[in-house]
């Protein structure tokens, strides 16, 4: 399925100067979100894997719905202040902004094997603080899937050694 069709662009969203890749029409589509879900997990390693990984907010979207769809538990890597309880955090830089990442002590067993999801790779400064804070507490990360990418930004050069997959690709200029 010709995913793209379900992406619009915003020009000057949530700042000025940045293009805006809106994946919400392709989320909210009957036909395109499960057809996303089913073909991400078709395409998955075979290994078993004891979670998915998502970043707050858009990343739950996906996760959620393919952790659902594996039959698995949903780990959730939130902004922070938003969890109870022992956390460790990440600060970290991304496209239009700097924020911190935090995930729950004991969330993830030392050895799990993890699948992290995000909507979209951009400079990578998300991703990489995720994928560095599930490697703190333990986990065995087989891959990072993207919905998006957005080639130019940087963000597979800073994840580079790193295994990750996006399923739409789109070139941008800094
Ligand atoms: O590769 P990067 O430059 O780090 O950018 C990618 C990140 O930016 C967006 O999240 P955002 O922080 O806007 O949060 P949201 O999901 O809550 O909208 C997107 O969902 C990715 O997580
Ligand atoms: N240009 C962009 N569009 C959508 N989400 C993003 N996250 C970081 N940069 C983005």
């Amino acid at each position: 399925m010709d995913f793209g069709k379900y992406v619009r662009t915003v020009p000057d969203f949530p700042k000025k100067g940045i293009l805006f890749y809106d994946l919400m029409p392709l989320f909210g589509s009957s036909e395109g979100f499960p057809r996303l879900i089913e073909t991400i997990a078709e395409s998955l390693p075979t290994k078993t894997l004891a979670h998915v990984a998502g970043i707050e907010a858009r990343g739950f979207i996906v996760g959620a719905a393919l952790a659902n769809r594996l039959g698995i538990g949903f780990v959730p890597i939130r902004k922070k202040g938003k969890l109870p309880g022992a956390v460790r955090e990440l600060s970290y830089a991304l496209e239009y902004g700097q924020d911190t990442i935090a995930i729950q002590d004991g969330a993830i067993g030392k050895g799990a094997r993890v699948l992290l999801v995000d909507d979209l790779l951009a400079t990578g400064g998300t991703a990489k603080a995720a994928l560095d804070l599930l490697e703190q507490v333990g986990a065995d990360v087989l891959e990072t899937v993207f919905v998006a990418e957005l080639i130019g930004l940087g963000g597979r050069e800073r994840l580079a050694g790193r295994k990750i997959r996006s399923l739409l690709t789109y070139h941008v200029s800094e």
